[in-house]
């Protein structure tokens, strides 16, 4: 039924006219000489939003997010398609879309409160509970454009909520703020779902996605590459992350390509093609899997996980090290362990396959990661010889309620005394 739903998309495409001079644009109007070239920014896009539903768009840079929301926001003409919205509509597109930057924060709440439908005394009433929810303190009396971004995105997000909204559309601006400040909103957000509002917003973090949402629209070029169960779509967005980290690292791996198998396949985790080209030993299988074996990708923070590596055998190879290294997307390794290191050294038969299991409990802060592993053979002197290194083959992300400061959880107690 219609009723049911908030948002239904059919078919919906964007053209945008790409001139390559602005004096192109003068000579098309007046001489009516067509001197444009059409860009696609979405093509053919069809979804649905149900009442009360989370809804979350992921996509590289360019995809098309920020359009898709303009035009369901209603401040972008569509080219075609349908689109239906069926309910009150907040949207917060922009920082600080619709403040004036000579004003300060609280007549931005006021003036931003008023364009979103609320009376002046509505606004007066709630404008103690925005302030302190925005935790802006004496700079609520300051102009707003002297706010850092981090500023602004508190600013905004207060006072979009405080109308209550039946639909709200978020284009990322949560990430402006700070981890706590977006905790808060995210909590604010799992209220307001409870109470029946619908969201249909846009994340660059996977782990925001999986806490949220119920289904997922996975944008690529415009188009529609997934729309469906949020997992699927974020390893389907990992995916495509993977093959393009994988073109840059190439020249980094020793030995043959790896690759993800799709999801729709029996197994998911990375799996090595076949190539002439054999190394004394490879890894063949390598991924994070949860307690019952399954892949994972989102780690829940204080749950058990393990690293399993597939390892074949292309000769009898002694006193082999194998090795994962979980880092951050800077570089940093978090954690990790060589088998050596547990005097655990790996040996085989030529044509023997061994799974290596390393098993943990994730401590490490809300955010996002990535897993590589690697293979050596150990000779008697402690020397060693790298037979395969895969760099960074899967991204990982950590959600969770985290109740420690910094990057890992040391199990730090307190006692008052
Ligand atoms: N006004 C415009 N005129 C011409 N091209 C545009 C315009 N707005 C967006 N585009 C193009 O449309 C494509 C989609 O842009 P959009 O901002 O929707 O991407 P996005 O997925 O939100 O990206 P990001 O993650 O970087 O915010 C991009 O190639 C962009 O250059």
């Amino acid at each position: 039924m219609i009723t049911e739903l908030a948002i239904k998309v059919n078919d919906l495409s964007k053209a945008f006219k790409l001139y390559k001079k602005p004096s192109d644009m003068f000579t098309e109007v007046f001489l009516r000489k067509p001197k444009h070239q059409e860009f696609w920014a979405l093509r053919n896009v069809s979804f649905d939003v149900k009442k009360g539903e989370v809804v979350g768009v992921i996509g590289r840079n360019g995809a098309g997010k920020s359009t898709l929301l303009k035009i369901l926001a209603g401040t972008l003409e569509k080219t075609s398609g349908d689109v239906l919205v069926n309910g009150r509509v907040t949207a917060i597109l922009e920082l600080g879309t619709g403040f004036h930057p000579e004003y300060s924060g609280r007549e931005n709440i006021i003036m931003g409160g008023m364009c979103l439908g609320m009376t002046k005394k509505e606004i007066e009433y709630r404008l103690d509970e925005i302030i302190e929810f925005s935790e802006l303190g004496d700079f609520i009396d300051q102009p707003f454009k002297t706010y850092s971004s981090g500023m602004q995105a508190r600013l905004t997000f207060s006072t979009a909520i405080s109308v209550k909204p039946e639909i709200m559309i978020i284009d990322e601006a949560l990430a402006a703020g700070d981890a706590l400040f977006a905790e808060k909103c995210f909590s604010r957000i799992r209220d307001m779902m409870n109470s029946g509002a619908t969201f249909f917003f846009v994340s660059h973090s996977l782990g925001t996605v999986y806490d949220l949402c119920s289904r997922c629209l996975l944008l690529h070029h415009g188009e529609t590459l997934y729309f469906g169960e949020t997992r699927i779509a974020g390893y389907k967005y990992e995916q495509l992350l993977a093959a393009e980290r994988d073109a840059l690292a190439k020249r980094e791996v020793q030995g043959p390509r790896l690759e993800v198998r799709s999801i729709d396949s029996q197994t998911v985790a990375p799996v090595v093609v076949e190539e002439e080209n054999r190394l004394d030993a490879e890894i063949i299988e390598f991924g994070m899997v949860d307690a019952a074996r399954r892949p994972v990708s989102t780690l829940i923070m204080n749950e058990s996980y393990s690293v399993l590596m597939k390892i074949k055998f292309n000769k009898d190879i002694r006193n082999m090290s194998a090795g994962f290294r979980v880092s951050r997307e800077t570089g940093i390794e978090i954690f990790g362990l060589d088998s050596i290191m547990k005097n655990a050294l790996v040996s085989g038969k030529r044509g023997e396959i061994k799974t290596i299991t390393f098993s943990f409990t994730c401590k490490i802060a809300l955010g996002n990661y990535l897993l590589g592993g690697g293979i050596a053979q150990v000779f008697n002197d402690n020397s060693f010889t790298v037979l395969q290194i895969i760099r960074d083959v899967q991204t990982l992300s950590v959600s969770g309620e985290q109740k420690f400061a910094g990057v890992f959880d040391a199990g730090a107690t307190i006692r008052i005394e």
